[in-house]
This record gives structure tokens, sequence and C-alpha cells, in this order.
């Protein structure tokens, strides 16, 4: 206020009770639910007294508001406590503290203001994403008794007056770096509980009961590795990785290493390094289920390790965050999630098989583990690490333009061959009655014989994946979906993959009244039922989607195969992935075109993705290895890329047909679904969508970087109709993300959507059906 003008306001307080009073501490919240933004609160006095930590109010830790004009009570998370100038308004006050510790450190706040950013989503919605729903109590754990030899007792086990077994028993003991469980120690003894019962009644043994979660029970099991000697290309990979380290700095380095490289090593020597720092270390994996070998490599080399995955009990996971926040565990090792662990002092991120699309969320916050790393890496400035044989291209771009360091280990470890690829045409193969060519048995048939193992990769589960009458052509379609129903002979069901619709198979048409119902294309229950009738000696194990359901099964599954009780390993994508088996010497790709056709810019890339990486499961032990890969377009650069192991050719082909359409790397993407069950309705909404981009983009200037925004649509989602509800998309592509997002996010602020239609928006997305 002008100071001339005072005196007209005689009433008014002096300038510097102004000030005072104009000044209030005051808590900004963000809700969990509810509208996507900040609210100042006041804060009442006992909330601030430092006396009472379990109530005090502090940044990251919820609260109780009112809110609204009822005054309904909402949960949110304080995100900012500070001095702010009173507004004109009266405000509320924070009803209570919900929490007796801070969730979020400062490094997580701003993470996920981030995420909030560039995901368009809003931020409570990220930060219940990134606090685990732990909930006090203990299910999901069990008690054991640890069994253990008292110092003074070890130091004279050779002159105890004990019977030998005794003392074969307390030798045992005490020779063990952890303490046992009575079934651990008896079986390492080879006795049964009675010597140990009696010794535990004298004293000579200690026991301790703990209460346990299955990843601990399985680690108390683990035998330790010794580091390997490196090869070449993996000491001159960790010397990089070091520099890095020493120099205590972000950078990104992306490690392309062919199938067998031996990454895993080199990361887990860079993590000794960073857990010697007394700091801590991420690993993010595709999945755990899927990549048990790399979770046991990593159990295997470090005492205090994590393994967060997506069977924990909320009361797990919350254990685990505990003791993450507390600075107890060295390494964690998890899904897209386990970036978020609160690692006190964090020392480096490791993102393995990094160009998976598991890293990307699939509901919101539709986040990309990758991207969040980077950034998460960045502002606790540490390095991370990506590794992959067949980097997205994303990352490859960047390495190219200088902003990630590219190193190679082009060849595997022993100087081990890559599996020589022969391409089966199947153009060719006219008298082919099955799934399986000629050439693919012959090569089977002489992998059995010699002892070794087969894998066989075929995208689609099910039996038959199209049930249709030859009469007049009428095809099984869900009712919910119109998509082509599969039939699953084990249930003797027809089966929607995308909602779970189930129905019983046709005895005539529906529609003409034929019987003549014809069961065609090849999923993996036919695909099982083919090679058992042509090996009918052999043991034939299947993982896909419907034999891999349990929790544990995929482990369980895959021990066996390991212990050759089973001599072929047909499955879906998830048996395509860094799994490390010597004895496999044949892996055969039954139809490598079946994501070729996919509505989907990177149906290329996912097609060379999967090629590549099945090919190299074999070609891992002496007995070499060989790869057949059945296509009808062998001359596809994806294919033939795949077949030569040849990334840069992949590359140097897709890349610059990327560029040319403006898609990622190069162009942001940013894709608006909606969906309802009005068909009118919901391409109604997609127009508008359209419609408010285009105003928030504004005119086009001719003289920007960048060229026009690319719009395309509304147009039906290539998948229409989904679980009764019309789906329409939109697609908006500009070399410029941050304008690009402006323009979304100001549109969707508008957006009038009618009742019942729904709508997402995907920043980045994998996902195009
Ligand atoms: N220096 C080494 N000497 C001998 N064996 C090694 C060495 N480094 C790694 N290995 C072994 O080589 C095999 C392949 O290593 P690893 O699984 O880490 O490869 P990878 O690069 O991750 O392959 P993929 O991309 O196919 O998953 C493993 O059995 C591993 O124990
Ligand atoms: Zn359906």
């Amino acid at each position: 206020m002008a100071s001339n003008q005072q005196s007209l306001f005689d009433d008014d307080p002096a300038p510097w009770e102004l000030d005072a009073a104009a000044q209030q501490t005051l808590a900004t919240v963000v809700l969990t639910t509810g509208p996507d933004n900040e609210y100042d609160y006041l804060i009442p006095d006992e909330l601030l007294d430092a006396r009472r930590p379990e109530t005090l109010l502090e940044v990251g830790r919820r609260v109780r508001v009112p809110f609204g004009r009822g005054n309904r009570t909402e949960v949110g998370y304080c995100v900012a406590v500070g001095s702010k100038p009173a507004p004109g308004r009266k405000l509320k006050s924070i009803a209570g503290v919900l929490d007796k510790q801070s969730l979020l450190t400062p490094h997580m706040l701003r993470l996920t203001r981030w995420m909030a950013d560039y995901y368009l989503c809003p931020w409570g919605q990220v930060l219940e994403a990134v606090v685990p729903a732990g909930v006090r109590g203990q299910a999901g754990t069990r008690e054991v008794t640890l069994l253990s030899v008292p110092t003074r007792v070890a130091a004279r086990v050779t002159t105890l007056d004990v019977t030998d077994k005794q003392r074969d028993v307390l030798q045992a003991l005490a020779n063990s770096p952890k303490p046992l469980t009575l079934k651990q120690l008896a079986t390492r003894v080879g006795c049964t509980s009675a010597p140990i019962n009696t010794l535990r009644k004298q004293g000579l043994i200690e026991s301790r009961v703990e209460r346990l979660d299955q990843g601990e029970l399985e680690a108390l099991v683990v035998t330790r590795e010794a580091p390997k000697q490196l090869n070449d290309d993996q000491a001159t990979v960790l010397r990089e990785i070091y520099r890095e380290l020493d120099a205590a700095r972000h950078s990104t380095l992306l490690i392309h290493g062919v199938t067998g490289s031996g990454k895993t090593e080199v990361y887990i020597q860079a993590i000794e390094k960073v857990v010697s720092f007394g700091r801590q270390a991420i690993v993010l994996v595709p999945e755990i289920s899927l990549t048990p070998q790399t979770v046991g490599r990593f159990r295997a080399r470090f005492d205090h390790i994590a393994v967060l995955h997506s069977h924990l009990s909320d009361v797990e996971r919350h254990r685990h965050w505990k003791k993450i926040a507390a600075g107890e565990v060295q390494v964690i090792v998890g899904a897209r999630s386990g970036v978020f662990a609160p690692t006190p002092d964090l020392g480096l991120i490791v993102v393995d098989e990094e160009h998976e699309t598991t890293f990307k969320q699939d509901s919101a916050p539709r986040y990309h583990a990758r991207e969040v790393a980077q950034r998460r890496a960045a502002d606790e400035n540490v390095p991370l690490i990506l590794g992959s044989a067949t980097p997205a291209l994303e990352s490859w771009q960047r390495a190219a333009a200088g902003e990630y360091k590219l190193l190679s280990m082009p060849r595997r470890v022993n100087n081990w061959p890559m599996p020589a690829v022969r391409l089966v045409d199947l153009r060719e193969d006219h008298n082919r009655r099955g799934a399986l060519s000629r050439n693919l048995m012959q090569a089977m048939d002489a992998a059995l014989r010699d002892g070794g193992q087969v894998i066989l990769l075929l995208n689609r589960r099910g039996f038959s994946t199209h049930v249709q009458c030859p009469a007049c052509g009428a095809s099984a379609k869900c009712p919910e979906c119109e998509i082509s129903l599969t039939f699953h002979r084990q249930d003797a069901i027809l089966l929607c993959h995308w909602c779970d619709h189930r129905q019983a198979p046709p005895q005539v048409c529906p529609d003409c009244g034929s019987t003549a119902i014809r069961y065609g294309g090849l999923g993996t229950q036919k695909l099982e039922a083919e090679v058992q009738a042509r090996f009918p000696r052999t043991r034939v194990l299947r993982m896909d989607a419907d034999t891999m359901r349990r929790p544990g099964s995929h482990e369980t599954a895959l021990d066996a195969f390991r212990n050759g009780e089973y001599r072929v390993l047909l499955g879906t994508q998830m048996i395509a992935k860094g799994l490390d088996f010597p004895n496999v010497t044949v892996v055969g790709v039954i139809n490598a075109d079946t994501a070729l056709n996919w509505p989907d810019f990177r149906a290329g890339e996912r097609t060379f993705h999967l090629v590549t990486q099945v090919a190299g499961r074999t070609g891992r032990g002496e007995k070499g290895g060989r790869v057949l890969v059945q296509t009808f377009d062998p001359e596809h650069p994806a294919i033939a890329a795949a077949a030569r192991h040849d990334y840069d050719a992949f590359a140097r082909v897709e890349l610059p047909q990327r560029e040319a359409l403006g898609y990622p790397p190069y162009g942001s993407m940013i894709r608006f679904v909606c969906r309802g069950e009005s068909e009118q309705q919901t391409a109604a909404l997609a127009q508008q969508a359209v419609d408010q981009i285009q105003a928030a983009w504004g005119d086009d200037d001719p003289l920007r970087p960048g060229g026009p925004l690319k719009l395309r649509g509304p147009a039906p989602a290539p998948i229409a109709k989904l679980r009764g509800e019309f789906r329409y998309h939109v697609q908006a592509m500009h070399p410029d993300g941050d304008r690009l997002r402006a323009a979304v996010k100001a549109a969707l602020a508008k957006l009038t959507p009618p009742e019942g239609l729904r709508w997402i928006v995907d920043v980045d997305p994998w996902e195009m059906m």
C-alpha cells in the first residue's frame, strides 16, 4: 500500500503491524483423493509441540482436514509448512495428524511433484501410489525358532563332554554364519531333532523366536557366492562405472550387452562398491517372479537385501519399507515401484532389461520406472545404469545424442559364440499340418537325443485362437468386447482374453445352425498337445498365464526345468526373458509374426526384442545352441536383424522411419482414451478433446521449430469395445514435450464429460490398444 494514502485510513494498523499479522505459519495439504490442488490450513498449537513427536505436524505426514462446504473429513499429505501471507478469507485448521513419522523425504516430495506434472495426474494420487498401503498387523509372516551356539560354547566345542552326534551338531551350528532353524540344522548334520533338543535343554544351544516373512525365510537358505573374475569387457565397463561412483555425480550409463554377456555380475560388483561406501542401491527388474535367477544372484552376494515383489502383503511391504527407511537394507531388488524405495542414502540405481514394457504402469499414475529412476538419480546426484541386450530406442537415441554414456559388451562370457539363427520360411513349408516345421522338429529331435533341452516360444495362450463357422463365416466374439474368443480346451470354455468373459463352446452356429464349427488358430495348449504327440516320451512343461496363476508357480516350474525334470519348455513371452540354462541347445520361435501386425508404431521393435531375447536363451553352455525362427515374413527388417543378433542394423532401419513420422523418440506422444456405453457420446467427447487440445495449442507458427502439432483422431481405439463400453482415442504428438503437455493439460481441464463417460490420459504411452 502506498504510504501517502496512510492518512486516509486511520483505522488501519501501522505497516510493521500489518507485516506481522500478514505472516502466518500454515500447512499446505494435498488431498489423497478429490480435487487436484494444494490447500493451506492453520496449524493448532498442539500439533507444533516438539515434545510430542507422535502428533507433531511435519512435511510428509498425512493429516485429517475439514474440506468443502459441509466440512467433511478428508485425508491429505502435508507437503509444506511455512510462513505465508494471510489470505483474505478465513482458513480452516488441521484436524489431526495421522502418521507418527514423515512418510516422504524432501527428495520423494520433489520426485512425486515432478511425476504429477509430467504424467498429468493429481499429486495426491502419485503420493498414494508411492507410499505403500501398510497397515499394522502381522499377516504374511511366520514364527520360526532360530538356533545358535553361544560364543562361550563355540570356543570349546572340542573339549565338551557330549556325544559325537551332538558335537557334530554344535560344530555345524558354530560354523554357520547365520542362525539356523531346527530343520536346517538337522538336514545339515543328517540327524534327528533328538540331539539338538538335548543340547538346547543343556543350554549349549540358544534359541530365539522371530517373525519372518517368506522372503526372509528364503534368504536363510542361500548359499553365498564369491565375486567372479571379470572378463575384459566386464572389467572395462565396471571401471567406467567406478569412475562415475568415485566422482559422486549423476550420469546415465547405458550398457548394451548381448544376451549372456554377464551384465548381472557387473551390476553386482558396482553395487558392492556402493555398499562399501555405506550407501544403498536400487535394482529394478521387469518382474520378480520371472527373474528368480537374477534375484538369487543378488541374495548370494549381499547380506541385507529386500526383494519387493507384487505378491507381498501390505504388511510385508510396510515392514520392508520401514527397514529400508531406517537404512538397514543394502540392496533393494524390486519391480517398477521399487524405484520409490525410501533409501536414506542412495548411491546407485540399476534398471535391468530397461527395454521391458512392464516398467510402464498401465494404471494411473501411468509412469515409466526408467524415467522416474532417471529423475530420481539426477535429483539425488547418483549414477543410473540402464542395461539391456536390446535397448529401447528411446535410450539408444539418448545415448546417440550424448545424454547417456554408451558402454558395450559385445561378446558372451567364456567367449561362447552367439547361437546361429535359422529363419524358417513358413510360406515354403506347404505340407505342414501342425505348428512345428520339419526343420524345427529335426532340430528338437537331435537336441533331445543329445541330452539337451528345448525352449519353444508361442505368444498366444489357449488352444484355438478363433472359433468360426465355415458355412456362414460367423466367428465367436465376446459379447462385451467384440473380440475373438479363445477356446481353452482344458476348461472346455471360450474365453475373452480382455475381460475374462466365459461361455460354453457352441455346438451349432448361432447364426446359421451349421454343426461344422471350425477351431482355428494356434495357442500354447494346442502346441503342447502337438509336441506331446510328436515326442511322446518327452516331458513337456507349459508356462503361460493359465498355468502360472499361483504365486511361486514360476519359480517351481523354472526349478523343475533347470533340474532336467522337463526336457521341453514352451510358453508365451514369459519364458523369453533373462533365463540362463546352459543345457538349452535349441530355441524355436513358432511364429515370429504374431506381434508384427499390431496397430502400434512399436510393433517392429517389440518383435525384434522378443525374438532376440528368446534366441539368447541358448548357447549359454559348453554344448552351444541354435535357434529356429518360423515366420511368414523372413525379410522383415526386425526379424532379419534379430536373426543376426544385430541391434545396430535394426536401429539403423527403424529410427529414420520414426523420425520421418515424428514418433518417439523424436516426438513426445500423449494418448487420450475415453469410454462409455453410448458410442455417440464417447465419440463426441473424443472430438471435444481434439478441439480443446487444438485450441490450447493455438496457431502453429511456421517459424517455430518442431513443425505443427500432430493430432490423430478421434478414432475408435483398436480395442473398440471393452466390457460393454465403446472406446475412442486421440493421439497428440510434437517434438516439444513440455509445450504438448501444457496444451493437453489445459485442454483436459475444460472437458465436460457427460455422466457415465470416463477418460484417461497417457503420457509417453506404451499400450496402444
Ligand atoms: N566373468 C565371468 N566368468 C564366468 N562366468 C560368468 C562371468 N560373468 C557372468 N558369468 C555367468 O554367465 C552367465 C550369463 O550372465 P548373465 O545372466 O548376467 O548375462 P546377461 O548379460 O544378464 O544376459 P541376458 O541379457 O541374456 O539376461 C551366468 O551364468 C553368469 O553366472
Ligand atoms: Zn470381453
